[in-house]
């Protein structure tokens, strides 16, 4: 993990949506809560020179390993792309254009250990905004995913990644893929470490539901088609109340 003089002094530094951040006890808006967790985020693939400028430059092997670690996730995620289609009865090469081409966001989280984790949350509950995830998790469990009233624990699988449907895949499936709440617990053993990928549409991308997926007698369209970047101006704008953001494309059939 960079050090602190690595990340800036500031508290957090943005750069074209790319920033390293502190989190550490910081109340949230919402109550007292407080977040246990630092980060960096950054535009992961393509490794573009406009991306890699503003990665970590001090950690002499983190570019290299970035490099081989973005594109091997951007292939393992087109491959699980075209699996989904497949599976939905869409053309294999449905998500494969502008749907999951633009540049990855990756996170990396770190969760030191908390003396009390009863008084800190890592992350706060949200759905992932994007079109999929693929989240390692390594060996240290913390993240949970809600099921009705409940938190379920995602145990995490040596060797496995955690794929996570986002807001996006929720609306080009018209539903049937819908994104779900999960949110980081801390603990107080061991520190823990995530690395999120998240493969985004371009920002001009036209989102909607697949018309395979739309009978306008039995099923009809539970979206309006939107632009990407006006989903995503809608959702930065939404604050604290961005799981509200997905209702507002919603179409109202009653
Ligand atoms: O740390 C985790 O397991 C969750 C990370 C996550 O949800 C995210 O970065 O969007
Ligand atoms: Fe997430």
């Amino acid at each position: 993990m960079a050090s602190v003089s690595e990340k800036g002094s500031g508290d957090t530094t943005t750069v074209e949506y790319q920033h390293y951040d502190r989190s550490f006890s910081t109340f949230y808006d919402s109550g007292e809560t407080r977040y246990w967790h630092d980060y960096i985020k950054f535009r992961g693939y393509p490794a573009s020179n406009q991306n890699a400028r503003h990665w970590p430059s001090k950690l002499v092997n983190f570019t290299p390993s970035l490099v081989e670690y973005s594109a091997a996730v951007h292939e393992l995620a087109q491959t699980i792309l075209c699996l989904i289609a497949e599976g939905l009865g869409l053309d294999g090469t449905f998500f494969s254009g502008n749907l999951s081409r633009g540049d990855t966001h990756m996170s990396i989280n770190y969760y030191p250990p908390c003396p009390d984790p009863t008084l800190t949350m890592g992350l706060l509950a949200h759905c992932d905004r994007h079109l999929l995830t693929v989240l390692s998790q390594a060996d240290v469990a913390g993240l949970q995913a809600r099921h009705g009233d409940r938190w379920l624990l995602v145990h995490p699988v040596p060797g496995a990644f955690v794929i996570n449907f986002g807001h996006q895949m929720e609306i080009v499936t018209n539903g049937v893929l819908a994104s779900v709440d999960h949110r980081a617990v801390t603990n107080s053993a061991v520190a823990r470490m995530s690395v999120a990928t998240h493969v985004h549409p371009t920002d001009g991308c036209r989102i909607r539901p697949a018309s395979e997926m739309v009978d306008e007698a039995m099923n009809p369209a539970k979206y309006r088609e939107l632009a990407f970047s006006e989903f995503m101006e809608a959702y930065d704008a939404a604050d604290a109340s961005r799981e509200e953001v997905l209702q507002s494309f919603k179409i109202n059939h009653d």
